[in-house]
């Protein structure tokens, strides 16, 4: 268990995470397995400990974005199938192959420079992914879908394990598009000569929406956080979703202003009345980004504006009143009757709530609760440059 020395944490509400994953197993048809999109330290959760807790909830597959990232899973133990989403080096083929991970393929030239370095006896799986209107990977052509599992059903150590495909739109209350993607996908299906064992095409807001139109994996990433993937569909959600993140720190400093002092770089704030100003130790090097300057966070069991322009390391606050310095202070989260949600956050940035967690940087130290005690402390600063 690591320690940290700067009085900034986010928390990590693993029961949440389990709870989220389990309420997804009994939502979903048995048949349907849960792929668990890990990817982005999953979402700024913590990769191994949010993987191994989803595995325990019943998910049976991990998804993430780089091969890099399959290998750090590897590396801290994770044993279950990866699926790397992204694109992928064809010389990495037999590094993927050594380490079990999939590999996602969608061009048959890659496929053949693949087949034509792969030197190892180790079964190589693959997940064809299928452009059916997302516009970002994906094979478009049918002539090119079949040369391609022509090839790998030619190798000898080539699989084709599953196919997939992503809809741009399925957090939108409108399902035209998502209905035109699933049906392109139907009828693109039909250009293999087989089934693979996985087809997939369901991300959170598809699988908690349309769960008869999920094949028989689901990939599921931000409600498994607790997030709904969009405002306009949360209220179609078929049960309740616990977000499992949260952000805290503690006032390393207190003075009172007089009337006309101000506050931050650019003097952008003057106290208008005597006023208590607190500081605290967090700033956009950690992911609370400078456009966070008169949004609020909560002291005292109470809301408090960000005044003046957020630092790199960190930024102050109007107080209610004197307080001692060490007081903790919530960022995002919950103090009595007072909460700041993650899309509280994402709302007032201008964007999606995907992007908050994941920016909180790997400066901010992550502290795992599981059955409501600390499981892990991880401190990643120091460790960037090293075997992190
Ligand atoms: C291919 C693929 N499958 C599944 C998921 C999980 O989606 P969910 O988190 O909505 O459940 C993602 C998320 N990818 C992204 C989410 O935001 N930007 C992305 O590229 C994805 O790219």
């Amino acid at each position: 268990m690591d320690d940290f020395h700067r009085d900034t944490w986010a928390e990590i509400d693993l029961d949440a995470i389990y709870d989220n994953v389990a309420n997804l197993r009994r939502f979903l048809p048995t048949g349907t397995n849960i792929m668990a999109v890990v990817k982005a330290n999953a979402y700024g959760h913590g990769d191994a400990e949010v993987a191994n807790t989803a595995l325990e909830a019943g998910a049976s597959y991990l998804a993430v974005a780089f091969l890099d990232e399959a290998l750090a899973l590897r590396k801290k133990g994770l044993a279950a199938p990866i699926l790397v989403l992204g694109a992928s080096r064809p010389e990495d083929v037999s590094l993927a192959a050594e380490h079990r991970i999939a590999l996602t393929v969608f061009r048959l030239d890659w496929l053949e420079k693949a087949a034509a370095l792969y030197q190892g006896s180790a079964p190589v799986h693959f997940h064809l992914k299928m452009d059916t209107g997302m516009g970002r990977l994906g094979v478009k052509d049918e002539r090119e879908t079949k040369q391609m599992a022509a090839l790998i059903e030619r190798h000898p150590h080539f699989i084709l394990e599953g196919v997939y495909t992503h809809f741009a739109t399925a957090d939108e209350i409108n399902t035209d598009y998502f209905s035109y993607q699933y049906d392109r996908f139907l009828s693109m299906l039909e250009w293999l000569p087989f089934r693979p064992p996985l087809v997939h095409c369901a991300n959170s807001a598809a699988t908690l929406r349309f769960p008869d139109r999920a094949f028989n994996m689901v990939r599921f990433g931000i409600s498994m956080y607790g997030l709904a993937p969009s405002p306009s569909i949360k209220p179609l959600l078929p049960y309740e979703l616990k977000e499992a993140f949260s952000l805290h720190s503690r006032l390393v400093h207190v003075k009172k202003l007089q009337p006309g002092e101000k506050v931050s770089y650019g003097a952008t704030y003057t106290a208008q009345a005597e006023e208590w100003i607190g500081t605290i130790p967090i700033g956009y090097a950690d992911g609370w980004l400078r456009r966070l300057e008169h949004f609020h966070v909560l002291v005292d069991g109470k809301k408090a504006p960000i005044v003046g322009r957020v630092c790199m390391d960190q930024c102050m606050i109007r107080l209610p009143g004197s307080l001692p310095v060490g007081t903790k202070v919530t960022l995002i989260g919950r103090q009595g009757d007072e909460v700041i949600s993650v899309d509280d956050v994402a709302r007032h940035l201008d964007t999606i709530n995907y992007e908050v967690p994941c920016l909180i940087s790997y400066r901010v130290p992550r502290i795992f609760f599981r059955n409501k005690r600390i499981m892990e402390v991880r401190n990643a600063v120091g460790r960037v440059g090293t075997n992190a």
